[in-house]
């Protein structure tokens, strides 16, 4: 079971222009009225990833990217590499995201080695899995996280600081969670996975949830054993919802 503090962050996916920033500020300017009880992050695009940290600048709002290259530099037309991501602002980067994987075609090994780059860029990973909605009527849900837990942790995670966020695909943008029965039981597996994968450095790293929570769920999700925090989607957009699954924890 972790110690470690609880993380909401927010992934923004293709969303958000210079204006969206607003919502940003608003974020900032509650939680300097009242401090989180846990961390909080913010994953826009990368475009606005600078102009964010502008906006969030000496507040203690985190960025994160979305999505790195697992090489350093190269020819890559269209890439951002981990060191820009970092040098745009960020200190989180999402990696691995089911959305990255169905419609890019990343593998756990693609994941593993953008997490290698995140690292040598000093960013922290947020390594995402989970099962689509046929290999949980299948009853491989827990096989098929744990498999992609041990696929996407390179061991050099072992002694450095990242997160892992379980989102099963079919809770993505739909409205949809599993129950809290099934959230326990998959958050279980994915800590029996990483400490498999890194021994010892497997037991302290933050096991998010992701997947439709909003502010009238994420109280009971975030009171589940070894749920250390969320990946919010729709509801990170408009600080006023994204507060509301902040102030949950
Ligand atoms: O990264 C976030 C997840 O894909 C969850 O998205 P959602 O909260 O819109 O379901």
């Amino acid at each position: 079971m972790t110690e470690s503090l609880k993380l909401i962050a927010g992934n923004w996916k293709m969303n958000g222009v210079g204006e969206s920033l607003e919502e940003a500020a608003a974020l900032r300017v509650a939680l300097d009225a009242e401090a989180a009880n846990c961390r909080v992050a913010l994953c826009p695009p990368a475009t606005l990833i600078d102009r964010m940290a502008q906006t969030l600048g000496g507040s203690a709002i985190e960025i994160g990217g979305q999505d790195c290259h697992g090489a350093a530099s190269g020819a890559y037309t269209g890439s951002v590499s981990a060191e820009m991501v970092a040098d745009a602002g960020a200190n989180l980067v999402i990696l691995g995201h089911s959305e990255r994987r169905a419609g890019f075609g990343e593998t756990d090994a693609n994941v593993a080695a953008k997490a290698e780059a995140a690292l040598a860029a000093g960013l922290e990973p947020i390594i995402c899995v989970g099962e689509t909605l046929a290999q949980r009527e299948a009853g491989e849900a827990v096989s098929v996280v744990s498999q992609q837990v041990m696929g996407s942790l390179p061991v050099s995670l072992a002694d450095k600081p990242f997160a892992v966020a379980y989102e099963p695909v079919w809770a993505i943008g739909t409205g949809l969670t599993p129950t809290l029965e099934q959230i326990e039981e998959v958050h279980a597996a994915v800590r029996a996975a990483m400490i498999a994968r890194l021994g010892a450095g497997g037991a302290k790293p933050v096991i998010l949830y992701g997947g439709s929570v909003k502010p009238s769920n994420a109280k009971e999700i975030l009171a589940v054993p070894e749920v250390g925090g969320a990946l919010v989607g729709g509801a990170s957009l408009k600080a006023e919802d994204f507060l509301g699954i902040i102030r949950a924890v």
